[in-house]
């Protein structure tokens, strides 16, 4: 169950109540108090912050138990997480002051005109006089936030500011949101080209399937720098990342087992294509309508692709019916849809990935019980497979090397960087993917990709650790 953390303001009366009577009523109606901040001592009536650690579902019931105890007054209620996005969460801020006329005339006009000139005549060096050759754009449309589905191109920016501050914190990226009050396809395409010139990478996030693969394959022909839909690729990296060392916890090979992804969309697609590509012959692609069947007819060019594949599987079959026996289940589609028994009808030690956010597919509560391992996208569970483990040192590579493009050899790559950070003494059923604050994942990361880009070809720049 997800906690929540809030701040209570409240003034008591200390003629009808004590501190001891508030902190047994939160107590008492299933909250935890982590701090207490006097904000206006007094003798008859004091004010005080009290932030209190609840679950979700219990936050109402802590405050109507306060609200309705004799001698507290509630003068508000603020949720933390609430508190730390006023205001957004990322800033612009210059690399050097402008103290004077002589600054002023070099960083803008009249100096600045001769650096213009130089890009004008050279255009790589753009890379190395501005901000491009270390700025991100990050790019959404709304349609497909988190598991949150079509909530529009303001409610998306949030995470988009998320992803754009772990950019900066984890790899030292400068990332920018970017969210387009637009849904159609080509002029998607157009719009990011037309304000590609100042980025040195395109991280396309929470377009909805199928037109991100239209617009992530039409923008990496026409643009000549990495361009990487994160829900596809970040997520397929990071399940193979994961996968990769949790076969080696339940001593499974990739050829032998039978894997269920359900949710054929973004994500769902590229890390069917990854598996594939690592060795799995038994694979179970699910979306709404139930298992995507080798040798069957689909409109969704992918879901084709897929049923064209001889690793599919022929047996038709809803989520509930196909899990049966499987041997990995990685969910990539909606919060809830499985239960303990389902778990429970897999063979044996299964590995479950219920990556959905924010809710998974299946609660822990249910799948711990019945599986061998366990993982989540969540942050407040053990094994968080979230995609959020690649795309920094994945950027940090790519523009490191200045790559044209970010390609099958370098996914790979950064997925065995991943899984080797954790060692062989430390892999166990809770701890198969390092955490996202372990340095060595970035730095990992970095390196087989930069090495992978040189070794391919798309490498424009050696970096000086590489020379
Ligand atoms: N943990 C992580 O790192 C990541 C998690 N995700 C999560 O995966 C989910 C899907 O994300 P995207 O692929 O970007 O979205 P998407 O919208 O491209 O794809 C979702 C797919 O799930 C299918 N689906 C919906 N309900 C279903 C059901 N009841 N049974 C089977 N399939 C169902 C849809 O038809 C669609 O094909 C979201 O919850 C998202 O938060 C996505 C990317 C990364
Ligand atoms: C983690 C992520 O990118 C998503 O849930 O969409
Ligand atoms: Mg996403």
């Amino acid at each position: 169950m997800a906690n929540t953390s809030i701040i209570l303001r409240v003034e008591l009366d200390h003629g009808k109540v004590t501190f001891g009577d508030v902190a047994a009523a939160i107590s008492k109606s299933g909250g935890d108090i982590t701090s207490i901040d006097v904000i206006r001592p007094g003798k008859d009536s004091s004010v005080r912050d009290i932030t209190v650690e609840v679950a979700d579902t219990q936050e109402d019931r802590v405050v109507e138990s306060l609200k309705r105890h004799d001698g507290i007054k509630l003068i508000n209620v603020s949720d933390r997480t609430f508190l730390v996005h006023l205001g957004g969460k990322i800033k612009v801020q210059p690399t050097l002051p402008i103290k004077n006329r002589d600054d002023l005339s070099r960083v803008y006009t009249p100096g600045v005109a001769k650096v213009c000139t130089a890009i004008h005549e050279d255009q790589d060096k753009a890379y190395s006089l501005t901000i491009k050759r270390n700025t991100v754009a990050v790019i959404t449309d709304g349609t497909a936030v988190l598991g949150l589905g079509d909530i529009g191109p303001h409610a998306a920016a949030p995470v988009m500011e998320g992803k754009a501050m772990l950019f900066k914190q984890l790899a030292g990226v400068d990332a920018f949101p970017i969210c387009l009050d637009t849904t159609d396809t080509e002029e998607i395409i157009r719009t990011i080209k037309a304000i590609s010139p100042i980025f040195g990478g395109i991280n396309l996030e929470d377009i909805s399937s199928p037109r991100c693969f239209e617009i992530e394959t039409r923008l990496a022909q026409e643009l000549d720098m990495p361009i990487f839909h994160d829900d596809q690729h970040g997520t397929a990296v990071v399940v193979i990342a994961g996968l990769l060392n949790a076969l080696k916890v339940v001593n499974k090979r990739m050829e032998n087992i039978r894997v269920v992804v359900n949710g054929i969309g973004a994500a769902g697609v590229s890390i069917c294509k990854m598996l594939l590509s690592a060795g799995v012959t038994k694979l179970v692609p699910v979306d709404r309508e139930g298992a995507i069947v080798r040798g069957g007819t689909y409109s969704h060019p992918m879901w084709q692709w897929l049923a064209d594949q001889p690793q599919v599987e022929a047996n038709e079959g809803s989520l509930k019916e196909v899990i049966k026996g499987a041997d990995v289940f990685i969910g990539v589609s909606r919060g809830n849809l499985l239960n303990g028994e389902d778990i429970r009808s897999m063979g044996p030690d299964p590995i479950v990935f219920a990556m959905a956010n924010p809710e998974p597919e299946v609660s822990p509560e249910e799948a711990i019980p019945h599986s061998r391992v366990y993982a989540t996208g969540r942050s407040d569970y053990p094994n968080q497979i979230n995609n959020v483990l690649v795309f920094p040192g994945l950027f940090r590579g790519a523009l490191d090397c200045r790559a044209r493009c970010i390609n099958e050899p370098m996914k790979l790559a950064a997925a065995r960087a991943i899984a080797s950070v954790v060692s062989g003494g430390e892999l166990n059923e809770l701890y198969i993917i390092p955490s996202i604050f372990n340095e060595q994942v970035v730095i990992e990361i970095r390196k087989a990709v930069v090495q992978a880009a040189i070794l391919t070809g798309v490498a424009r720049r050696i970096p000086k650790d590489f020379r």
